[in-house]
């Protein structure tokens, strides 16, 4: 596929780091919510449920572009305060989707991950300004929308100097009626062969029913996806929006149970929140296998980052032991108000500073040793 410039596939898989979850990672990372936020009080709930099973990032609407204009149109401003603090008082992130400029501005600084709906996938001069913010985009595939397209418009937010998008499948229109749009979850695998690109999967307007969505949701793990965008409602029969296909408290509950044999079964993690409540060995060991699964990706995205650095510098100025002592600093009071033993921290981060120093030396001497090589040609 041509054009790819951005988006296509090179030699690694990029991960998306949002306050310590990682999407497009080891860990499989589930998104749930209502359609539309609709009050205080649903919100805290839907956020309370989100926790238990498990859950990273609390989703919910202000702005709905909905197919009738005589449709709720969502809360806006006083929405999305509702949705940022019950994500806050859970710890979670929270997801809301934009629509125009406007909508962009107002959430922007509060959101933690901004959604591009499916019916504006191809509003390039919306793609074009969510390129030019600092914050992670979930693009949602278009309703009618190729592969190649739903690629193009992200490569639009990557061109404009955006690289952290997020791709969603969410089912596409075909002549099957039973549901409400058909879940393509080939185009997981496709999508993950052609880009470089995190890509999850929207069960809930594939289908717009709710029986399927635990099934769906197994199977969109089993095809490769890294997240799963869930809609959840503490009283589904009295949504404003997408009642029909929002899965009830428990059944969310259940559902996030029950994807860590299917995460598993494909090499992910999965930890849900009830097993994460059961204080089994089994289960506690699961945890901890998470976390040092977050902890070594997260060195390798140190080192990276560290080798950037080295290339500003010269080769016998590496070593900046002053920088070395701030970090400690800070690091050893973060772990005494964490209550993690401060020693650890001396013990640990020199051997990170001499790694990263002797990571540095070599990526420059190799890099050195290339340039050679080309001036020489
Ligand atoms: C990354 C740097 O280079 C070295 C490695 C450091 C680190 O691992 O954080 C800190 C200081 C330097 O000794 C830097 O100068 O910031």
């Amino acid at each position: 596929m041509k054009d790819l410039r951005l988006a296509g596939l090179t030699t690694e898989r990029s991960t998306i780091e949002i306050n310590g979850v990682t999407l497009g990672g080891k860990e499989i990372i589930l998104i749930g919510g209502p359609c539309a936020v609709e009050s205080s009080i649903q919100m805290i709930q839907s956020a309370e449920t989100v926790k238990k099973a498990g859950g990273k990032i609390l989703r919910g609407g202000v702005f709905k572009p909905r197919t009738s204009p005589y449709s709720f149109q969502g809360l806006g401003r006083e929405g999305l305060n509702y949705l940022v603090q019950a994500a806050r008082e859970q710890d979670l992130l929270c997801v809301t989707e934009v629509i125009d400029a406007p909508s962009l501005e107002l959430v922007v600084d509060q959101i933690d991950i901004i959604q591009i709906g499916a019916r504006n996938m191809q509003n390039f001069e919306l793609l074009k300004m969510a390129g030019k913010i600092n914050k992670p985009i979930i693009l949602k595939r278009g309703l009618s929308a190729t592969i190649e397209e739903w690629l193009l418009a992200a490569e639009y937010i990557l061109s404009s100097g955006n690289p952290q998008v997020i791709l969603c499948e969410r089912g596409i229109r075909t002549y099957e009626p039973s549901t409400r749009n058909t879940l393509d979850l080939s185009a997981v695998g496709v999508a993950k062969e052609l880009s470089h690109l995190p890509v999850i999967v929207d069960p809930s307007h594939a289908a717009g029913r709710r029986d399927l969505i635990a099934s769906l949701s197994k199977a969109a793990i089993a095809s490769g996806a890294d997240g799963l965008l869930i809609e959840m409602h503490p009283n589904p029969a009295e949504a404003v929006s997408d009642g029909p296909q929002s899965l009830h408290p428990e059944q969310f509950i259940q559902l996030a149970g029950e994807l860590d044999v299917v995460a598993e079964a494909v090499n992910r993690i999965f930890v849900s929140g009830c097993k994460e409540n059961e204080e089994t060995l089994k289960s506690l060991r699961k945890q901890i296998d998470g976390i040092d699964q977050v902890i070594i990706e997260r060195l390798a995205a140190r080192m990276k980052i560290v080798r950037k650095v080295g290339n500003q510098k010269r080769l016998d100025r590496v070593k900046d032991t002053n920088r070395e002592k701030e970090i400690l600093q800070r690091l050893v009071s973060l772990a005494s108000e964490l209550e993690l033993s401060p020693d650890l921290v001396k013990k640990i981060y020199p051997l990170i500073f001499e790694s990263a120093v002797q990571s540095q030396i070599k990526n420059k001497l190799a890099n050195d040793k290339n340039f050679e090589r080309v001036s020489e040609l």
